[in-house]
């Protein structure tokens, strides 16, 4: 059965479907790629390929030959250009589905973890970040919400402490051989120290940001964690989520943003761009 014919084509559902999926992923490709180097990779890749196409249609057999060699071998150095991307692409999709969104899966397979009040985590920890901000202090905090951080947990110290304003203080004065890295929360609790985060390569972020800001939105491209970054220079509070980094908050808007997201059963339904 077709749904349309177009000259001497005729479409069916099928391949109606079959175009509509390929655009989506298409469009999907380029939201991760858009703005960085790989993006132009990309499009060159396509060029290439379209070239190959016109070489082919016009039966030019050697110059096919030599692009399909060129292409096969293309396709392996995408998988090696394109890793970090491919790596947000399939994570974006395990995030995706109703699995990761489920409670008792959530609860039962993934963590097994008690019920969080996390409205009374969130005090302690906006007024924290409230004085670190004024006291140009510097801090990178990490809360996590349904994935396991245990890699990032082990490369810092472990602290597994109830979470309160002094003790975030502590960590981060100046004088603490704890105050460099990142601070893990997870279950209400501070769980380690001086944790080493994953640095993102996003090219948009602005030059005046350093690598506490591009681990702050690393770890949120990687994983569906929540991570507050507060400038050591300028005292500017930021907030990482789902990939996207947002700059400056004020901290009423901080907690505000904070709520909104850990009290959120979904996970796509971040903080909206500031
Ligand atoms: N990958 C990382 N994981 C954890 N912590 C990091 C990482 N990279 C940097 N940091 C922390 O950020 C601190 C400041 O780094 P840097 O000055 O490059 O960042 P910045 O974004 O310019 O921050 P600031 O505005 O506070 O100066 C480091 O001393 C370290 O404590």
């Amino acid at each position: 059965m077709f749904a349309l014919r177009i000259g001497f084509l005729d479409v069916g559902w099928i391949d109606l479907l079959d175009i509509l999926i390929v655009a989506i992923l298409l469009y999907q490709i380029y939201n991760l790629v858009r703005g960085s180097v790989a993006s132009r990779v990309f499009v060159g890749y396509l060029l290439v390929y379209l070239f190959y196409l016109t070489v082919k249609g016009l039966g030019l057999s050697l110059l096919t030959t030599i692009l399909e060699y060129f292409i096969s071998v293309g396709a392996l150095a995408l998988i090696i250009i394109f890793q970090q991307e491919i790596r947000r692409f399939l994570l974006l999709i395990g995030k995706s589905t109703s699995f990761a969104n489920n409670k008792w899966f959530r609860r039962w397979l993934l963590r097994q973890s008690r019920d969080v009040d996390q409205a009374a985590v969130l005090k302690p920890l906006v007024e924290a970040c409230k004085t670190l901000a004024a006291e140009f202090a510097g801090g990178l905090i990490v809360i996590s919400k349904n994935d396991e951080l245990v890699k990032y947990v082990e490369s810092g110290q472990i602290i597994d402490a109830e979470i309160s304003k002094p003790l975030l203080l502590a960590i981060f004065s100046q004088y603490s051989p704890l105050h460099d890295g990142a601070v893990i929360i997870n279950d209400g609790r501070i769980q380690a120290a001086r944790c080493i985060l994953p640095v993102s390569d996003d090219d948009n972020l602005p030059a005046t940001l350093g690598f506490r800001h591009r681990a702050a939105l690393g770890m949120t491209e990687v994983t569906d964690a929540t991570v507050i970054a507060i400038s050591e220079e300028t005292g500017r509070v930021s907030l990482a989520v789902n990939g996207e980094l947002q700059y400056n908050l004020g901290i009423t808007e901080l907690e505000e943003r904070l709520r909104t997201y850990l009290l959120q059963p979904s996970q796509r339904q971040g903080l909206a761009p500031s």
